[in-house]
This record gives structure tokens, sequence and C-alpha cells, in this order.
């Protein structure tokens, strides 16, 4: 049994919520897309409400990756969508950010930095071992209690999502509970059930491919964006240079596994049949058997649209995670805004995934029974297994 908001005396109490506020990030460090920090207004602004001072933990990116920055930004964003006001420290813990949440009024919301620019924040911890890293043991004198709201990164056994509990009384914020509610239960839902797995992190939907094939939760599973491109690569198609060279990056060694999903459920896992490659700054359309292409695939063409629809208009349930292609640019968005479309026939559909969130906004896609802000974390959860953070809650 997870605690919730509703078990907390949060009057005046120091309360330390983890939140997921990991965003896309432009080219010049701004917010792209406010979808997450808008996810967790109800939680934050309730504690506020109830006179707590309020505290934020959050990660942004990977260490390495363009998105991994400071999250001044995303503060600023949330004191323009809380009613309680948001201020932002530069350090995650240590005497001065315990200084700053001392300092902290009731009603006030702070938000410390990003907890990934501290290396233990980047490895997975058992919650005891957890429990005794420099930024869990470096907060808990300043905290009274430890509310995670962080369901997209649940699915991580990082100090600050699993570390916290052992310490400090725990609770599940409202984003986790209505996530918790929604996705807890995948197993009975309505069959066929059908995972459309895209996007770019390649190892974590092969793991997910693997485990529901295995399981037997999945009916199908459809392959779209770097996903796709992997499994036609590991099905012995030539996509060419540039889509192999993404395919080998982002798969690393995950490749030989999806040779053998191929081998063991080839006849339950679907590719692409065409693939949209750029071409001097326009969409070019290319079937699989007219491939190897010079031209990087950026997204899922037509006929795969229709051959994906054909399935998803008798599934019982239709989970999709990850884009279907590089839906930043307008000629590669067509083929996430049509098989997202398309899923909408199934009678219960699930969508998750945080750039996934982002695709359906820009491309003003409604209509879905459930809209989750995690993308791994519920695909985890969707396969049936359990969540470290939840576990660590309960
Ligand atoms: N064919 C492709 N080539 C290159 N990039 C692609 C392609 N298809 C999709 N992408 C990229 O994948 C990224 C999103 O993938 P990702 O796996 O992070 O999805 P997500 O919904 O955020 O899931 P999660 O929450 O698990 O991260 C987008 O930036 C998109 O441009
Ligand atoms: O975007 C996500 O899926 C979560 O924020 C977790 O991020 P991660 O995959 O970098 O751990």
């Amino acid at each position: 049994m997870v605690r919730t908001l509703d078990d907390l005396d949060a009057a005046g109490a120091a309360v330390g919520v983890r939140v997921d506020i990991n965003s896309p990030i432009d080219d010049d460090g701004a917010l792209a897309d406010d979808t997450r920090l808008q996810a967790h207004v109800d939680t934050l602004d309730e504690l506020a409400a109830r006179d707590a001072r309020v505290v934020v933990l959050a990660h942004q990116g990977r260490p390495g990756s363009d998105d991994f920055t400071t999250l001044a930004a995303h503060a600023d964003r949330l004191d323009d969508l809380l009613d309680a006001p948001v201020s932002y420290h530069d350090t995650t813990f240590g005497q001065d950010a315990r200084d700053a949440i001392t300092d902290l009024a009731h009603g006030h919301v702070l938000v410390l930095e990003n907890t990934r620019f501290y290396s233990e924040e980047v490895m997975s911890f058992d919650p005891e071992v957890a429990a005794e890293t420099h930024l869990v043991t470096g907060l808990v004198p300043a905290l009274d209690a430890y509310v995670n709201d962080a369901f997209a990164a649940a699915h991580r056994s990082q100090p600050s999502l699993v570390g916290f509990p052992a310490a400090l009384p725990g609770y599940a914020g409202r984003v986790m509970e209505r996530e918790l509610d929604a996705l807890g239960d995948i197993g009975s839902t309505p069959t066929p059930r059908v995972y459309v797995l895209g996007g770019a992190k390649v190892d974590d939907s092969i793991d997910v491919a693997a485990s529901v094939l295995d399981s037997g939760l999945a009916d199908r599973v459809l392959t779209t964006g770097v996903v796709g491109n992997t499994f036609l690569h590991a099905s012995g198609v030539d996509l060419g240079p540039a889509s192999t060279e993404v395919v080998k990056d982002r798969a690393g060694e995950a490749l030989t596994r999806a040779e053998e999903l191929l081998d063991t459920y080839g006849d339950r896992i679907a590719l692409p049949v065409d693939v949209a490659v750029e071409r001097d700054d326009e969409r070019i359309e290319v079937a699989v058997e007219d491939l190897p292409s010079d031209d990087p695939a950026m997204d899922i063409g037509s006929e795969t649209v229709a051959a994906y629809g054909d399935v998803l208009d008798d599934a019982g349930t239709a989970i999709l995670n990850g884009p279907a292609g590089v839906f930043e640019m307008d000629a590669f968005s067509v083929g996430t805004r049509d098989l997202f479309e398309a899923a909408r026939a199934a009678e219960y559909t699930v969508v998750g995934g945080g750039d996934t969130a982002a695709a359906l906004r820009r491309l003003g896609l409604s209509g879905f029974d459930h809209v989750s802000t995690g993308g791994g974390a519920a695909l985890t959860l969707l396969t049936g297994e359990s969540l470290p953070a939840v576990e660590a809650l309960s």
C-alpha cells in the first residue's frame, strides 16, 4: 500500500517532492515544451495551499546529452504555472541547500538544481544504499517528508527516487496516484493487445518488446521510429549509411537482442514496409525493398501507417510509446500524426512518453483513454513489472 497526500500532515512541513520535469530543450537552451511541468501543478499547488514548504527535486537530461542543463528555466516556468511563488537554488544538497530550505516560507516552492549534476544520481542503488548517498543524507536533515510524484522516472533506482523513503515518511503525489490507477492492471485490459514501440530509446523498447512477447501480454508489437529502423536492420535490411549509423549508435548491444526476438517472435513483430527519408529538405517515401538510401530514414511511410492501422482497427488495447518519426520537423511528423490518429480505433488506448506527449500537443492530437507522463516507466508497468520507486514507497 502506498500512502498518498491524503495521509500527509503538510502544514508547516518541509516536503521534498521528486517530480519529473525532464523536458525537450531548444537549441538555445529554452524549454521547448512544458507538458510535464503542467502535470505536477496539482501536487505542488495542493501542498503549497496546505501550507507546506515545498522543495522540488528533479533531473533534466543525462550527462553528455544536449538537453543536460540547469533547472533555472523550469523554475521560471513553474512560477508562471503555479499559484504559489517559486524560487530556484543552484545547488542540490549540502549546507547551502539546507539553508535555503530552512529560509523557505510556508506555502512557497523552492526548485533545487538538477539532481543528475551529481554522479550518484546516474547510478542505480538498492533503497537502503541509496539512503546513504551524499544527495540523500545532505538533504534529509532539512526535510520532514518526501513525496514522489515522478512517475515518469519511477523505473530508475537512483537516489532521489528510491533513497528518501528509507529515511523519511514517503508518499505518492497526485500524478503518481493517477498513473498507478490507470496503468497498474494492464493484464485486465481488452485483447488483442497491441504495443506500438517507437522513439529513440531503443534499448528500453527492446527490453519491453521482449518482456511483453515472453509474457503473452502483447499479441502484436508494431515498430516505428529508430526502434523500427533497428528491427529492419536486425532483419537484414540495409537501410543505408546514415540510418545505420543512428541505429548502431542508439541500439548498441540491443541489436543482438532484436535479432533474437525476430527469430523467436517474427510473426508477432511488425516492421515498417516503407520509410520517409530526407532528400534536399524534402520528405521522400521509399519502400523497404528499394533501400538502401543515402538519405536518413526519419519517419515511417504511408504504407506502414495503413498496414499498422489495419491491426489497430481490431485491437482491444493499443499501447503507444515513442514518436514514429522526427515529429519536431513538420515533414516527418506525418507518420506520428496518422498512426496515433489510427490508434484511437482501438477499444482502449494508452499513450506514454515525454516526447510522445510533446508530439501529441504539437500535433493537436487528443481522444486517448490515458495519456501517461511516463515513457519507460509506463512501459515497465505495462509489461506487468513493478517500479523500483513505487516499491520503495510501499
Ligand atoms: N527515425 C528517426 N530518426 C531519428 N530520430 C527519431 C526517429 N524517430 C523518432 N525519433 C526521435 O525520437 C525522439 C523521442 O524518442 P524517446 O524514445 O525519447 O520518446 P519518449 O516519448 O520521450 O519516450 P521516453 O519518455 O521513454 O523518453 C524524438 O526526439 C524523435 O525526433
Ligand atoms: O524521460 C524519461 O523517460 C524520464 O525522465 C527518465 O529519463 P531517463 O530515461 O534519462 O532516466
